[in-house]
């Protein structure tokens, strides 16, 4: 089994960040649309913003999906304060309940399913958290619901496990292939999140630096 990187691994957080300036654009309204679920637009109205270079990166992996099954995406661009406000929000619900001993550990283990502020790449709109939508317009099985915790899914929203269905796994093998060929990368805790010109995107692919840094609304 292939070593799964944390966000809190001091490897992410030494990239260099080298901000590119390309700008953060809506989904819902410039080019193409892309099919966009509106589940967190209680969160934050920006929630369906990215960097140009990672939308037109999901377009080419929609484009790619055989007839019937098209990509939704549920969130894009985080804002700073919201991000800083998971994380504190998922790390204390594991501190109360006694999960892990140590600060070290704790920060680690809430790194599982949110990113650090200081490294998240939804501050950038440089991620996307993603689903497959069938012909009847419902979401195909994926294992999990988007966004389930590992402790409330006992490891099976980690995108390689071997807990879900067989179906469950060909349509994470479909999400995958799609949007691997179109240059994003996964965030292996998690199914549907992937990214683009963020620090995980650059340690994982070898890029010389990232090119998105957070952005503040
Ligand atoms: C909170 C979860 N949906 C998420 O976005 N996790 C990733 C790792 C993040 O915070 O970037
Ligand atoms: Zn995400």
């Amino acid at each position: 089994m292939t070593e799964i990187i944390l966000m809190s691994d001091p490897r992410v957080a030494a990239i260099e960040l080298r901000e590119c300036g390309e700008p953060l654009v809506d989904a819902r309204t410039d080019g193409p649309a892309l099919l966009v679920d509106d589940r967190r637009a209680a969160a934050d109205p920006r929630f369906a913003h990215l960097r140009t270079g990672v939308l037109e990166r999901l377009l080419d992996a929609a484009s790619r999906l055989p007839d019937g099954v098209r990509l939704a995406l549920v969130e894009g661009y985080r804002p700073p304060e919201l991000q800083r406000r998971y994380f504190g929000t998922y790390r204390e619900r594991l501190r109360a309940e006694g999960r892990y001993g140590s600060e070290a550990e704790l920060h680690e283990a809430t790194s599982r399913y949110v990113a650090p502020p200081s490294v998240a790449p939804h501050t950038s709109g440089a991620a996307a958290d993603l689903t497959l939508i069938g012909v009847d317009g419902q979401e195909l099985d994926l294992g999990t619901a988007v966004n389930a915790t590992p402790e409330e899914s006992d490891g099976a929203c980690y995108t390689a496990a071997l807990s879900i269905t067989p179906r469950a796994r060909e349509n994470r093998r479909l999400l995958g292939d799609v949007l691997r060929a179109a240059g994003m990368v996964n965030y292996p805790t998690e199914w549907w999140h992937w990214s683009y010109g963020d620090h995980y995107w650059a340690l994982a692919t070898g890029a010389p630096h990232a090119l998105y840094g957070p952005r503040e609304p």
